[in-house]
Formats: C-alpha cells, sequence, structure tokens
C-alpha cells in the first residue's frame, strides 16, 4: 500500500479527497491535518466519512512521511507548504493555482501576488494532455475547475488548426468558492439567480490561454457566472472556424483524439451533455459539434468542479504517478438525477 497524506483536508476538496482515497484499493490515507481541527476526528467536520479512525492533525509538511502528499490548500498557501513537501522527499499532486504556470510573471499579474518559489516547477495535470510528463513528475499542478472542462472541450479544435478564436461561457455551483462562506454565495443572494462575476477577468482566462494559445494564436476569452447549484461546471465554447469542415469530419476529430480517454465520454449525435450525469464523477461529457451558417462552432462540457475538477483529477494524477491504472477507484458514474 502507498501512503499519502492530505493537506488542507477540512476543505470541500480535501473532504472529497478522503471519500474517494479511502476507496482506493492501493493508499492508505496516513494523515489528514488541518490547523483549525487539530485533535478533531473526520467525521466532525465530514460528517459523511464515518468509522475513518482518522483524526485531523496540525503536522508541519517537513514532519510528514508519505508517499504522495496532496496540499488542497489556497493558491498562496500552497507555495509555502510545497517546498518543504519536495525537499523531504515526497511527491505532491497541489490542487491550487500556484504551479500551473510556465511563467510565473504570469501567475504574479494574475493572482496579483508575488510567487516566493520559482524553484520549484509543476507540470500541469491534465493527464488528456500530459500524461507522459506526469509519470516523471515530482509535482504536479492540478488545474484549475473552469479550465479543465474548457481546455477539454477545446484542444481538439486547437490541436487541428480548426479556429482562431475561442469564446467560454461557463456556469459554475458554489462549491467552487470552498467551505467558507461569503456574502457572495450566501443564499438569498444565489437562490433563483445567475450572477456573472469577473465577466473579462477571470484569473482562469489565463490558465485556459497558456493551454490554448500555442497553435495559431489561438484568442481565447472566459466568463464564469455563478449558478444555485452545488457542484458542477456547465461550459458552451463558441468558436469561429477558419477551415471549411462538416459536424460529422469535427466528430471524428474528437473521436480520434479522445477515443482511448477512459474519463472522457462524447456524447451521441443530437445527445446534450447534463451536469446531473457527472456529478460525484470523474467523467467529462462532451457534446455539441454544431456549425452554424455564420461558421461558428458550438462545443459543450460538463464536470463536477469538486471531482474532475479538482480531487478526482488529483488522484487520476496520483496513480499516474505511482504507476497505477489511472481510473484506479475513480471507476464511479456519477449521481444523476
Ligand atoms: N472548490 C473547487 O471546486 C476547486 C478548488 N480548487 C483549489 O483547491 C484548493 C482548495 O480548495 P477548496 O477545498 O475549495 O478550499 P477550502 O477553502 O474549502 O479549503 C481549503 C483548506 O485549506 C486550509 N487552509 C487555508 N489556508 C491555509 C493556509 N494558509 N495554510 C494551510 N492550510 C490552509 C483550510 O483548513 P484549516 O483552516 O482547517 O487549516 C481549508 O479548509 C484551492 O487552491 C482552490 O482554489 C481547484 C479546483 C476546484
Ligand atoms: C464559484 C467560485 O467562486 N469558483 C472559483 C473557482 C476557483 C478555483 O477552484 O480555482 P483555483 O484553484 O484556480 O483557485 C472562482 O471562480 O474563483
Amino acid at each position: 500500500m502507498y501512503e499519502v497524506a492530505i493537506i488542507g483536508a477540512s476543505g470541500y476538496t480535501g473532504g472529497e479527497l478522503l471519500r474517494m482515497l479511502l476507496n482506493h484499493p492501493d493508499v492508505e490515507v496516513t494523515d489528514i491535518t488541518s490547523r483549525q481541527y487539530d485533535g478533531t476526528p473526520a467525521h466532525k467536520i465530514h460528517p459523511h466519512i464515518r468509522d475513518s479512525g482518522l483524526v485531523f492533525t496540525n503536522k508541519s509538511p517537513s514532519d510528514l512521511d508519505v508517499d504522495v502528499a496532496f496540499t488542497a490548500t489556497p493558491h498562496g498557501a500552497s507555495m509555502k507548504i510545497v517546498p518543504e513537501l519536495l525537499d523531504a522527499g515526497m511527491k505532491v499532486v497541489d490542487l491550487s493555482g500556484d504551479y500551473r504556470y510556465r511563467d510565473t510573471a504570469v501567475y504574479e499579474k494574475w493572482y496579483g501576488m508575488e510567487h516566493t518559489d520559482k524553484e520549484n516547477k509543476g507540470v500541469f495535470g491534465l493527464p488528456e494532455l500530459y500524461r507522459d510528463e506526469i509519470k516523471k513528475a515530482k509535482l504536479v499542478a492540478n488545474p484549475g475547475c473552469f479550465p479543465t472542462g474548457a481546455i477539454l472541450s477545446s484542444y481538439p479544435l486547437v490541436k487541428n488548426n480548426l479556429v482562431d478564436r475561442i469564446i467560454i461561457d461557463s456556469k459554475t455551483g458554489v462549491s467552487g468558492a470552498g467551505v467558507n462562506p461569503s456574502s457572495t454565495t450566501h443564499y438569498p443572494n444565489i437562490a433563483d439567480n445567475v450572477n456573472p462575476y469577473k465577466i473579462s477577468s477571470h484569473r482562469h482566462m489565463s490558465e485556459i490561454q497558456q493551454e490554448l494559445h500555442g497553435f495559431e494564436d489561438v484568442k481565447v476569452s472566459f466568463t464564469p457566472h455563478l449558478v444555485p447549484v452545488i457542484r458542477g461546471i456547465q461550459t458552451t465554447s463558441h468558436s469561429l472556424l477558419i477551415k471549411d469542415i462538416t459536424p460529422e469530419e469535427l466528430r471524428e476529430i474528437y473521436e480520434k483524439e479522445y477515443g482511448g480517454e477512459y474519463f472522457i465520454k462524447l456524447m451521441d449525435e443530437g445527445e446534450i451533455p447534463h451536469l446531473s450525469s457527472v456529478r460525484g464523477s470523474n467523467f467529462v461529457h462532451i457534446g455539441g459539434f454544431e456549425i452554424d451558417e455564420t461558421g461558428r462552432v458550438v462545443m459543450l462540457s460538463v464536470i463536477d468542479n469538486l471531482v474532475k475538477g479538482a480531487s478526482g483529477q488529483a488522484i487520476q494524477n496520483m496513480n499516474i504517478l505511482l504507476g497505477l491504472d489511472e481510473s484506479t477507484g475513480l471507476k464511479h458514474f456519477g449521481l444523476h438525477p
């Protein structure tokens, strides 16, 4: 059995890591850390997780001794914790934005803070694109929730030089904002409502650009909306074609790119991907494949922000780091309805 630790285990993604790792056949969770709940049994904070026998501790990173450590901590905090874990010889999967950027200047611009660990470089942890690099990594930077669905649903378009402009519109569930309440997530402010936010300046735009821009200088824009669901991200992307292509050819390109991918499911013709179908699962459902008379391609994707958008993908990355089958412990379908 491989030993793993979850740092920041009292939060939403930490709780999801715990829920799924406790059912993983090849790992044992030996440590769950929290600063505020030192000494508290896991089920007092995550009431759905019973009989794990685990108690939160406030161990410092260098006191841990595991094969893989997950840092489910906010950006800014991770870059203080990760170097200690790496120095102590552990492999790390970081769920924050701290190590996702190839150029830390881009991070500093979009996150509005200095990056204090320019030495350690993460591999961008999107297995469907970077599996071979992840295998050799010491530090995996798990992608952001919006970027996961947005990149996967547009990547075949840019890889095949089909488009030069992508406009991405996403709807997210409220758990994306983490465990701490705020006026933005207060029930009367979100229920019966759709709230666009950071409409042209969300930091995930830079992460999506990083991954999609490189091909033919594709321009990418992104606008998120908060909707009154707990989990899930639905993304609609509108791309402008620069080559003539039929919807059938478009579908074939996606089938060729993703045919062997366990976690990517391409919808049948006319079938709309439903948010509820992926709730609780590590699957991405991709649909759309439509081209209108103006030459606009419409692609759709759905993920669970806490699973494929965070903790499930982090476990997928751990499986790759440990040389295990990528889908181990992650095969369950979603919770529809
Ligand atoms: N929620 C989501 O859908 C997604 C989240 N992410 C990213 O994953 C990370 C965790 O997110 P999420 O679980 O939602 O966040 P939460 O706010 O729910 O939990 C984060 C946990 O980290 C701990 N923490 C906070 N500050 C520090 C610190 N300075 N040092 C050490 N520990 C700290 C807290 O535990 P305690 O106070 O008990 O120590 C807290 O419970 C973030 O970087 C987030 O951006 C990525 C993709 C999706
Ligand atoms: C609903 C909501 O607030 N969502 C968050 C998603 C943040 C996240 O998970 O991404 P990082 O890991 O890049 O911080 C947001 O829009 O900031």
